[in-house]
Parts: C-alpha cells; sequence; structure tokens
C-alpha cells in the first residue's frame, strides 16, 4: 500500500483548508466527510435505515438527506449519534479502505475528523494535527455554516479533546493565523512526506 499520511483536527480547525493545498500539490485526498455524504446518497441502504429510525421528516423533498435537521438531532441525543455512528462508520471505513488501495499519487492523505476517535491511524504511516483554539474552531464554523455557538459546542463535546489529539500526533500545524502561513507550514511538510514515501517500502 502507498505511504498514508493521516489529517485530523476538530470541526472547523482548517483540514478541508489544509488538504486542498496538498490536493493542489499533486496528492490524492481521501476525506472522510465526502464519504460520508457518499454513503446516504439517494438509494442507498444507509439512507432508507435513517429514514426508517428517525422518520420522514430528515429527509428533503428532493429525496436528500435533510443533514440540519439529522445534526440537530443526533448532536442533542448522545443514543442517537450512536446509532447514527454505528450505522455509518463501518461503510465509512469499507469505503475508505477501497479508496486507498486505489490512490496512486506519491503519497496520500486520508482525512477524518474522527481518524483517532475510531482508529482510522491505523492505516497511517503518519498523523498530522490541524490545531486551533477551540474559540476559533467555534468562530469559524459559526461563520462557514452560518449555525449557532451553541450548536458547534456540542459537535465539538462529541470529539477527542484538543490535548489528547496534540499527544497523538506526529506533526501538528497550528492554524491560527493565515491562510497563507498554513499553505507555507503544508509545503514544507509535502517535502518531508515525499521523502519519506519514497524511503517506505510499498
Ligand atoms: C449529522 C450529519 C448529517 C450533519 O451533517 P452536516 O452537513 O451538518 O455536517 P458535516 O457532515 O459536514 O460534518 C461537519 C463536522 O461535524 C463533525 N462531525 C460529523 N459527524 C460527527 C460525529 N458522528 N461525531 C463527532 N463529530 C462529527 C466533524 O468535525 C465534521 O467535519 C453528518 O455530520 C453525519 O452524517 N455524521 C455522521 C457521520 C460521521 O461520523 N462523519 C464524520 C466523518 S467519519
Ligand atoms: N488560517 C485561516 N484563516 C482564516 N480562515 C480559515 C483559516 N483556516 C481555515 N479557515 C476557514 O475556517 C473554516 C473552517 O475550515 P475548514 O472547513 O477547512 O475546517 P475543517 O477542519 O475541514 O472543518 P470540519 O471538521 O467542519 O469539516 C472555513 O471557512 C475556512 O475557510
Amino acid at each position: 500500500m502507498t505511504y498514508v499520511v493521516g489529517v485530523t483536527g476538530g470541526i472547523g480547525s482548517g483540514k478541508t483548508a489544509a488538504t486542498d493545498e496538498f490536493q493542489r500539490l499533486g496528492i490524492d485526498v481521501i476525506d472522510a466527510d465526502v464519504v460520508a455524504r457518499e454513503v446516504v446518497e439517494p438509494g442507498s441502504v444507509c439512507l432508507k435505515e435513517i429514514q426508517h429510525h428517525f422518520g420522514p421528516e430528515v429527509i428533503q423533498s428532493d429525496g436528500h438527506l435533510d443533514r440540519k435537521a439529522l445534526r440537530e438531532k443526533v448532536f442533542s441525543n448522545n443514543d442517537e449519534k450512536e446509532w447514527l455512528n454505528q450505522l455509518l462508520h463501518p461503510e465509512i471505513r469499507r469505503q475508505i479502505l477501497a479508496q486507498l488501495n486505489n490512490a496512486s499519487s506519491k503519497y496520500v492523505i486520508l482525512s477524518a475528523p474522527l481518524l483517532l476517535e475510531n482508529g482510522l491511524d491505523k492505516y497511517c504511516d503518519q498523523v498530522l494535527v490541524i490545531d486551533v483554539p477551540e474559540s476559533l474552531q467555534v468562530e469559524r464554523t459559526v461563520t462557514r455554516d452560518n449555525t449557532s455557538e451553541e450548536q458547534v459546542a456540542a459537535i465539538l463535546n462529541a470529539q477527542m479533546t484538543r490535548e489528547e489529539r496534540r499527544r497523538k500526533a506526529d506533526d501538528i500545524i497550528v492554524n491560527d493565523t493565515t491562510l497563507n502561513a498554513l499553505h507555507t507550514q503544508v509545503q514544507e511538510l509535502h517535502k518531508r512526506y515525499l521523502e519519506a514515501a519514497i524511503a517506505h517500502p510499498s
């Protein structure tokens, strides 16, 4: 298997902003949030199960999942969140493994908010954590998603703490200044990862 760099960080930490730059540098990016959307496309088994469990109010008139409605349900009720995790996470993992097997760039990025929580780091040679203070996570996510601070705090509470994540990291990018500064740090790590990938027996 190719050399895999896992990228993780809490909600709104800047994973996508970082992985967009890796992608621009020619690296294949597998994004668990994208996979999580694909497994609930209209017609999927997972979407049928969700509709059966939560009722028609989580399905939009065009047949797509009403993500906002489901978000409000699962992040205010731990049992419902666990039900959803148990339904989706095995399927997300299967899809990720298939995509890892098909990746063809010099190394591959696997980006997942729950990389460490769900043990996806076992498929990674290195773990890069995108780290920001929680106040900035809340501020950036509220702006990006036009949501409430309370909603973001509830999601934050469903994730590993900042300290725990930092402890498990091989590399850390502190993304508390500009996007340019983030890109510069990504470019530096990219050089290191290319060298590590060349040295890595495939
Ligand atoms: C509840 C859902 C429909 C809300 O959708 P929405 O479009 O509002 O959010 P989106 O999917 O873009 O996720 C935004 C962020 O929320 C956080 N998050 C999402 N799901 C979870 C979860 N189960 N536990 C903790 N944090 C989560 C992540 O930081 C993620 O990047 C959606 O998040 C979902 O299907 N979650 C379950 C699948 C999952 O665990 N995805 C995370 C990747 S494995
Ligand atoms: N250094 C930065 N300066 C200013 N804005 C930033 C910076 N980094 C990221 N952002 C913005 O903050 C928001 C959150 O970043 P991004 O979407 O990359 O986070 P994420 O970790 O992928 O989030 P999620 O876990 O919710 O998917 C986005 O609107 C992004 O453009």
